[in-house]
Formats: C-alpha cells, sequence, structure tokens
C-alpha cells in the first residue's frame, strides 16, 4: 500500500541553517537511500531518535516536500507523478496541526468535507462518528482558540479524517497529550487498523512503538538500521525489550554510545 523505493531526501542549508548545525557543508542528507513497504491492515512504526529523518520521510509521503532520489507509491499511485490521487487516500496528522483558530470545529469539520467532495449525508454520518469518539460534540461550538491542547488535538484528528482515507499518517501522534487523550488517539489508530487501515506513525517513545505498532522500522541517521515485528526486533538484537534492542543497533551503528 505504501511502498518506498530508495528514498533519499537532501536539504539545502541555507546561512543561519549551516550556522546553527555549526556546518560548513550546506548540504544535509535527512534521509539516505531509504526502502521500506507498509500494508493495509498494520500499524507501521518509524522510530528513531530526534533527527534520523521520520518526519521528512512522512512529509515525502504526503506529497508535502519533494524527494531528491527515490520513488514512493501511495496505493499504486507515485507520488510526484499523482500528487492529488495520493492526497486523496491519505490523512496526515502531526501534533501541531493548526486549524484557523477563529472558527469552530463544526464548521472546519464541514469546510474540510466539502473541499475533499465528501457528500452531505456521508458528511453527516461521519461528523456523528469521530465527534462521539472523540467527544466533541460538548465544544464543537466553541472556537478553536478557547480549546484546550487535547481539545485542539482531537479536533485536529476529526477534521483530518473526514474524507475517510484508506492510509493514515501520524507525525508523533502523542506528542504534548496528556494520557488519557493520549490513550484515546492510540486506541483510535488501533481502531483504523482493524477496519483495515494502513496507519503510519513516527515516534521516539519506546514503549509507545513496542505497544502500538505491528511493525517497527529503526531510522538512524536518515538509514533504516533494522526492521521487524517488537519479537524479531529483539530476537535478532539478543534483547528483551525494545530500548535495549534500540540501543544494540545504535551502538552497531554509531559505536559505543
Ligand atoms: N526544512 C529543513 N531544512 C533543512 N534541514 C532540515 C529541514 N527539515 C529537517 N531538516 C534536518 O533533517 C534532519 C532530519 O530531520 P527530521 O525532522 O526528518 O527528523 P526526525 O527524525 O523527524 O526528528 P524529530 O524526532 O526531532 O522530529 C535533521 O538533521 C534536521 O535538522
Amino acid at each position: 500500500m505504501i511502498e518506498i523505493k530508495n528514498l533519499t531526501k537532501i536539504y539545502k542549508l541555507n546561512k543561519k541553517q549551516m550556522l546553527e548545525s555549526k556546518t560548513k557543508n550546506p548540504m544535509k542528507t535527512a534521509v539516505d537511500n531509504l526502502t521500506l513497504d507498509a500494508h493495509e491492515g498494520e500499524i507501521y512504526g518509524l522510530l528513531g531518535p530526534n533527527g534520523a529523518g521520520k518526519t521528512t520521510t512522512l512529509r515525502c509521503i504526503a506529497t508535502l516536500i519533494k524527494p531528491t532520489e527515490g520513488e514512493i507509491y501511495v496505493g499504486g499511485h507515485e507520488v510526484q507523478k499523482e500528487p492529488e490521487a495520493v492526497r486523496e487516500s491519505i490523512g496526515f496528522l502531526t501534533s501541531d496541526i493548526k486549524l484557523d483558530e477563529q472558527f469552530d470545529v463544526d464548521y472546519m469539520f464541514g469546510f474540510f468535507g466539502r473541499l475533499h467532495n465528501v457528500p452531505q449525508d456521508v458528511l453527516a454520518k461521519r461528523k456523528e462518528e469521530l465527534f462521539t469518539y472523540f467527544g466533541i460534540k460538548d465544544f464543537a461550538h466553541k472556537q478553536i482558540k478557547e480549546l484546550s491542547t487535547g481539545m485542539k488535538q482531537k479536533a485536529a484528528i476529526a477534521v483530518s479524517l473526514v474524507h475517510n482515507p484508506d492510509i493514515v499518517i501520524f507525525d508523533e501522534p502523542t506528542n504534548g497529550l496528556d494520557i488519557i487523550t493520549a490513550r484515546s488517539v492510540t486506541d483510535y489508530l488501533r481502531k483504523l487498523r482493524d477496519d483495515g487501515k494502513l496507519v503510519i506513525v513516527s515516534t521516539h517513545i519506546m514503549s509507545e512503538a513496542e505497544k502500538l505498532c505491528d511493525r517497527i522500522g529503526v531510522i538512524i541517521e536518515g538509514n533504516k538500521v533494522a526492521e521487524g515485528t517488537l519479537a524479531e526486533l529483539l530476537k535478532m538484537t539478543g534483547t528483551d525489550d525494545l530500548e535495549d534492542a534500540f540501543f544494540e543497533l545504535y551502538k552497531e551503528r554509531k559505536g559505543e554510545l
């Protein structure tokens, strides 16, 4: 359902970025020849430390930025050749989605529904389902700016999934959320998986990857250094939990910590 073939993304740094990164090289390779497949009915996790290239990979899949090299197929559509078809089949979520502060959730949901050409009767059903699941009805008519972080995140999820996409891409799904909101989000991702959708998430939180993901790709410095189910990763590293497995892979790649 998602097929990434030899994805490389190189950013050209401006002077300020070069100064900040303490480098004289203006070319920054964020993703380096990455290949992976993810399928319907699974939650695939990109696990890696800060700066590993997770967000860059997800943004390339979502057609938000262009790969430097390589090909990405989403439901058979190549991201650079058929970006509209790709955008129609995905919902892209991050923890910092900004909905327009002056509108209310109800209006935003309808607005994005119309943008995706969702018929009125289908839209009404989607609204009922998503607003009920995330407890949005209580604050559906409040302006976004009046909402708490958790409420905003729930609203953003509902709005981003208005068109019932087959593929849900979520960058750091529980970032900034309290434990209760985080659980309702991860439970919803499991439900989507159980409904046969592909969910692809990025995280640096070991426990989240361990509990949530059916398969995990470990990304370090833009490279996929290992991939498998939790059991497979533990077996290949001879460890008992994902944190230890991650450090084994990290040491293998970078030498001692
Ligand atoms: N727009 C950009 N311009 C220049 N460099 C960038 C840009 N976006 C990301 N980078 C760099 O590319 C590398 C990978 O960043 P990316 O955000 O993809 O990593 P990540 O694994 O998602 O990290 P995090 O968990 O911190 O979000 C980092 O070194 C980052 O500084």
